[in-house]
């Protein structure tokens, strides 16, 4: 039998980073077993890799006895039930700090693209209607009033980008985080109301689940836009289509959807949302950088056992 430790991968990887795996240890694609090799697999497995998307709810994990290890290619765990992994003393690794930039910088993409109406202007400038006349008015990104839901890592780098556009910048946070220039909001609606684009840069998970309610679009409104580069969930969507639909609030730009890849259809019919296929950390240079932290994670955690 091979004696390397066994290695299930339960996502989408680069492919050079599955090969730098499988030169280390015994890789398992999941895509690429039966229910019955995995069955035989299941017991060896002691290190799975996953990526922000995947799902390790606590009765999958049970059916790895020997897991000690899960390296996420991403910084999103909320598809992982945390608590079954901490009552097994399993590591659970993510790739932080390498996206932070890509994230904040699609942020703001979203931002300017739907305030400034590109995705149509652009269809307006190719397809030959720019003949009959000049293309609408758009909206003013720089000097607005940004709030920010969630003060991360990705929360203060959009923030610091949000300053170069002159955008006077609140935030709402479980907790106030010393040492930021920026006014702290006790509640997402009262932020919602105060400000003109709101961006979501907060964990998904049953926490946040629904935190972006019709509640909170009405008190964005008819002259706001919600930009959402963290997790479908944390919007309810059917709400955000309604908004739109009756011009309660002035469009969105959004990278993740609560059923991905599937994007509802009455989303994609919006002339005023741009979408973008959770795509935010998705640059050469961020992906290649997140293969080596999740390679360097599983090598130092087997290290120390081998
Ligand atoms: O970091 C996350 O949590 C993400 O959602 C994204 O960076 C990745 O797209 C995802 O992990 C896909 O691999």
């Amino acid at each position: 039998g091979d004696a390397r430790p066994a290695v299930l991968i339960v996502a989408r990887l680069p492919k050079a980073l599955e090969e730098r795996l499988g030169s280390h240890y015994e890789c398992h694609t999941r895509d690429g077993l039966s229910e019955a090799a995995l069955e035989q697999l299941s017991p060896r497995i002691r290190a799975v890799v996953a990526s922000g998307s995947s799902r390790l709810p606590r009765e999958l994990l049970a059916r790895f006895p020997a897991l000690e290890l899960i390296a996420v290619f991403g910084v999103g765990v909320d598809g992982i039930d945390a608590e079954a992994a901490r009552e097994r003393g399993i590591r659970v690794t993510t790739t932080p700090d390498v996206l932070t930039a890509d994230v904040a910088d699609l942020a703001m993409t979203l931002m300017l693209a739907v305030a400034r109406d590109v995705v149509r202007a652009d269809a307006f400038a190719r397809g030959g209607a720019w003949k009959q006349g000049p293309f609408p008015l758009s909206t003013r990104v720089s000097g607005a009033r940004l709030g920010i839901v969630g003060l991360g890592r990705i929360g203060l780098a959009i923030a610091r980008r949000a300053e170069g556009f002159d955008m006077t910048i609140a935030y709402h946070s479980r907790s106030v985080r010393d040492g930021v220039p920026y006014r702290h909001v006790a509640d997402v609606k009262t932020l919602a109301s105060q400000v003109d684009f709101l961006v979501l840069a907060l964990p998904g998970g049953a926490g946040t689940r629904g935190l972006v309610d019709a509640q909170v679009l009405d008190a964005l409104g008819p002259c706001g836009f919600l930009i959402n580069i963290a997790r479908g969930s944390i919007v309810d969507e059917a709400a955000l289509i309604r908004a739109l639909q009756e011009g309660r609030i002035a469009g969105a730009g959004l990278d993740v959807f609560e059923h991905e890849p599937d994007i509802s259809p009455a989303l994609s019919a919006r002339g005023n949302v741009v979408l973008t296929p959770h795509v935010a950390s998705a640059t050469g240079a961020t992906r290649a950088a997140m293969a080596d932290q999740v390679f360097d994670s599983v090598r130092d955690h087997f290290s120390s056992k081998f």
